[in-house]
């Protein structure tokens, strides 16, 4: 087995341990039983889980400004069901490769459902430390940190520094945790385990910091690893908090693999398999999946950990490192750590989606000038081909970040970098990028350029999607779409039905009848054959439009009744005021009118009435209209009665509205004759008809007693003395006859 590791590091009890890359080799394993149900995450809490970082609480480094604002992704449902049959130790997979994704391909396993919608790549700074070669030589700081994710960088004699801005500037005291919960790798993270691909991608010139961010400082995976030291860099702390999240989600099923692969010279190499001599694997392009990939490249079941920590590991140990004045561990080549995630989780009806996500790592070369590190022989080779691809790099950077020149040619086929880059530069990924400099002004021309490479790849947008297979997408967005018409043309129904039956009726129509489509088994909607399915989306297609119309018309129908309702309400205005003026002529006469009172359970605007009554009697002095002169109802001008019947119009509504019942401060006084002239009128249980109390309100003055019955009030005033009680059987208080 290619994949080994310590025993002394990372130690999990062995009955939960799994295929770990440590173990078994890849061939027996190859040919081991899918374990569908096998999760992974779920071996008791390991100690690297536990590191002294995690009790530590992150320091907020003043080194830090304008965190990355990103809200985390939306959680999807949780999930258990069928697990994605296993293929461990897989050769010949596209796994490793940056599949380049085609919305408008036909092909199986390739359809956008989720966007994100547009976003550009980010970018965050770090800055080293002066190094002890710097700080012996007695160079000097050319950097600044304003602050708000700005750099200023000396420019030369004289002239004014130059200014470049980021999402996130770690300044030379940022620690490695700092960069963990700063950075956004953690939004990376959680992306990833919602299928998106993304990418965190370190960038600079050689010693400058790649390797220490990504990784660590050198020596940190010999042989004396200390695992929970605090100098591991951005990988192993992004595993733990991978498998953190997958601990937090016991209900979804997570299958990861891991692939590590580095470009040296231009040869594609699988640092999880050196013993194939370092023979260098293809890069092809996939019809399939629009995109290049790595032909036979190594994957490796991860589902522990531990199975993570020792892929790192291992690829750590075989990458290809040199010396040179620069930098006495440089890293000689460009490398690829890749965790694909695929999870499973229930739609609606019992339906199961899957999601494949992808997070890479990819730890740059770093630029060099050949003359300050004094390469030659196989460095200076090196030194060649690592420039040449960066160079490339930079080209597609530049290109894409330039609106004009994106839609023209991007030379993605001139370096395997590139090649293998492009959907995180482009494509439907999420992308980090690091860029790491060195505070010294020895550096100050690659620093420069670093800081441009940066800002130039700030401008550069992707958009990010989550592949799902279009059959579960199809259908995953028809219930989807079902669902919200059913809920909305519940509600539409339970409006009308609000309505009399005659308006409702009135604006009813023929509906087709609605054939829901058969309940689907999860677990056998793969096996389903290709009529069985287009039987399947034709029913809900068929579903849907059906829902479509009756949403159509039941919306129809509502504007319709709301158009009514309005007409209503205009009326009933129109007659208030007329009331108004009414009695603003008859207090001007000192005669009150109790038919005031009067008030529409449909208006609104009550308190304009109440306010207007103000307006027309001094509210400080309480007439009592038993004192005043009493106009009979027969005196009542012949339009005010008109007015009156007229009011009638809202009755229906105003019988589903609140079936008040308006009750004079005399009904039930004792004393009172109102019971007994409202059974004499043959009325059941002190029910009236609106023109017998009508009649009554006419006949009979208010008086305010105090009869132990709830007063309505409108701003604290009660209205003419007289209360209104909420009466449940109060359908006919309008009632003409
Ligand atoms: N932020 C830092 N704090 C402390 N030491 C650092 C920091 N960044 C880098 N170093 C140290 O500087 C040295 C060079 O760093 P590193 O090897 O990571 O650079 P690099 O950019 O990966 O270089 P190359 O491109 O040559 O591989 C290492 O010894 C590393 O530990």
């Amino acid at each position: 087995m290619m994949v080994t590791r310590p025993k002394t590091l990372y130690k999990t009890p062995p009955t939960s341990r799994g295929n770990s890359p440590g173990r078994t080799p890849p061939a027996p394993a190859k040919n081991k039983a899918p374990s569908p149900s096998r999760r992974i995450g779920r071996s008791p809490a390991r100690s690297p889980l536990k590191t002294p970082q995690d009790d530590k609480k992150a320091k907020s480094p003043q080194t830090i400004v304008k965190p990355l604002t990103r809200t985390p992704s939306k959680r999807s449902l949780g999930s258990r069901g069928s697990s994605p049959a296993k293929t461990p130790q897989s050769r010949g997979s596209e796994y490793g490769s940056i599949e380049r994704l085609d919305e408008t391909s036909t092909n199986r396993r390739i359809l956008s459902t989720f966007k994100e919608g547009e976003d550009n790549i980010n970018v965050v700074v770090r800055v080293r430390p002066l190094n002890n070669r710097e700080a012996r030589s007695g160079d000097e700081t050319v950097i600044q940190f304003p602050g708000n994710g700005q750099i200023l960088c000396e420019s030369g004699s004289g002239q004014k520094p130059r200014q470049f801005s980021y999402n996130v500037v770690f300044e030379p005291a940022a620690t490695q945790e700092d960069v963990l919960q700063f950075s956004g790798v953690k939004r990376l993270i959680e992306m990833s385990l919602e299928g998106f691909r993304c990418t965190a991608f370190c960038y600079g010139q050689t010693g400058s910091g790649k390797t220490h961010t990504l990784t660590g400082p050198p020596g940190l995976f010999g042989k004396k690893m200390a695992p929970y030291s605090d100098q591991h860099g951005l990988v192993f702390r992004s595993f733990l908090y991978l498998f953190q999240l997958i601990k937090e989600r016991p209900e979804k099923h997570f299958v990861l693999k891991a692939s590590y692969l580095e470009i040296y010279n231009e040869k594609v190499i699988d640092l999880l398999n050196p013993g194939s001599l370092r023979k260098p694997l293809a890069v092809r392009w996939s019809k399939k999946a629009r995109g290049f990939f790595v032909e036979n490249l190594f994957t490796v079941d991860c589902e522990e950990l531990d199975d993570l920590l020792a892929v790192l590991e291992e690829g750590m140990r075989n990458r290809s490192m040199g010396s040179h004045h620069m930098n006495e561990n440089s890293s000689r080549s460009h490398t690829i750590l890749s965790v694909h995630i695929t999870s499973e989780q229930p739609a609606e009806n019992g339906v199961f989606i899957s999601r494949s996500g992808k997070i890479n790592f990819v730890d740059l070369a770093g630029s060099e000038m050949t003359k300050k590190t004094r390469s030659e022989g196989k460095t200076l080779e090196e030194a060649n081909n690592i420039n040449k691809s960066l160079m490339v790099l930079g080209y597609c950077i530049a290109s894409l970040s330039d609106r004009k020149r994106k839609t023209n040619h991007i030379p993605y086929r001139d370096s395997k970098l590139t090649k293998l880059l492009a959907d995180s530069l482009a494509g439907n990924g999420v992308t980090l990028m690091i860029a790491c400099i060195s505070p010294a002004r020895f550096n100050l021309a690659e620093t420069v350029n670093t800081l441009r490479y940066a800002a130039r790849a700030k401008k550069i947008r992707t958009k990010p999607i989550v592949l799902m297979d279009p059959r579960e997408a199809l259908i995953l967005s028809l219930k989807r779409e079902v669902a919200v018409l059913q809920s909305e043309n519940e509600h539409l129904r339970s409006a009308l039905n609000g309505y009399p039956s005659s308006v409702a009726d009135q604006h009813s129509v023929e509906r087709p009848v609605i054939r829901t489509p058969p309940k689907i088994d999860p677990e056998k909607l793969a096996e389903l054959e290709g009529p069985q399915l287009i039987e399947l989306v034709r029913l809900y297609i068929s579903e849907n439009e059906a829902l479509r119309t009756e949403n159509e018309e039941l919306f129809t129908s509502r504007d319709a009744l709301l158009r009514d309702q309005e007409v209503v309400s205009r009326e009933n205005e129109r007659l208030l005021k007329k009331l108004e003026d009414v009695n603003s002529d008859e207090s001007r006469a000192c005669v009150r009118s109790p038919l005031i009172n009067a008030q529409s359970a449909i208006s609104s605007d009550l308190s304009r009435y109440t306010g207007d009554l103000e307006s027309t009697a001094n509210p400080n002095i309480w007439t009592n209209p038993m004192d005043e002169p009493q106009k009979d109802s027969s005196h009542l001008p012949e339009s005010i009665q008109k007015e009156l019947d007229k009011r009638m119009i809202g009755e229906n509504i105003l019988g589903k509205v609140g079936n008040h019942r308006r009750h004079n401060s005399w009904d039930g006084r004792p004393g009172s004759n109102n019971s007994a002239r409202t059974k004499s009128s043959g009325s059941e249980g002190g029910k009236v008809t609106g023109r017998q109390s009508r009649k009554e309100i006419e006949t009979k003055s208010s008086k305010p007693v105090d009869d132990g019955r709830p007063r309505f009030s409108i701003g604290n005033k009660e209205i003419f003395g007289s209360s209104i009680s909420i009466d449940q059987d109060d359908d006919d208080l309008f009632d003409r006859n």
